[in-house]
């Protein structure tokens, strides 16, 4: 589904997302890798699986100091690749801390998911992050979120749990819709109530 206007959005973008596709293919291999699993592993599991691409504009604010231009959150997807005009990113590090995301021009951010975080039995922690706005301009991002197919379960590799219990409960993408539907996702994410109690 493309919008008619601006009459090159959908040869630009369209480009753009073919290109994306191919990255994430690239990155989620090199991940298997580097979890000693199969090169093809992540990426057999994610074949069949959906890409949106998300255009997020975030309007100058009078009130940046109250404000957020998005909430706190991790993409539930398996990678996000994105494309930001200005600063306004942050990331959660592992001490509770905000962390601008340096703005370099034409750089791609690459924000691992929850999918892959569940899927590597959590060696691999999904990203929490945030949006920034400012007073003096309108910021935009680009988001190729990228994502495992519907109904598809996921379940943490079996040789990255060996003889223990999974660190994580099995899920579908309609589990995480259905979660976010009637739910505060703010208050607890949709990923913590998959893990299990020994992890
Ligand atoms: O605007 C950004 O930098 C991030 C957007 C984002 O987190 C998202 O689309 O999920
Ligand atoms: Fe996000």
């Amino acid at each position: 589904m493309w919008p008619s206007n601006p009459p090159c959005y959908k040869d630009k973008v369209g480009k753009y997302a073919e290109a994306t596709h191919v990255l994430h293919k690239q990155l989620i291999e090199a991940i298997s890798e580097s979890l000693g699993l199969e090169k093809n592993y992540l990426q057999e599991q994610t074949e069949e699986g959906s890409q949106v691409m998300a255009v997020n504009c975030y309007p100058a604010c009078p009130e940046p100091e109250i404000t957020l231009g998005m909430p706190p959150h991790s993409d539930f997807g398996s990678l996000t690749i994105l494309l930001q005009s200005s600063q306004g990113l942050q990331i959660m590090d592992s001490n509770k801390n905000w962390i601008s995301v340096p703005y370099i021009e034409g750089a791609l951010i690459v924000q691992l998911g929850d999918q892959v975080e569940v899927m590597s039995n959590g060696i691999y922690k999904s990203v929490i992050h945030r949006v920034t706005v400012n007073k003096d301009y309108k910021r935009l991002s680009f988001a190729s979120l990228h994502s495992l197919p519907l109904h598809k379960r996921i379940s943490p590799a079996p040789e990255l749990v060996g003889n223990n219990a999974p660190a994580y409960g099995e899920f579908s993408f309609n589990d995480f819709l259905d979660y976010i539907s009637s739910n505060d996702c703010v208050q607890q994410r949709f990923i913590d109530t998959l893990k299990k109690s020994n992890s």
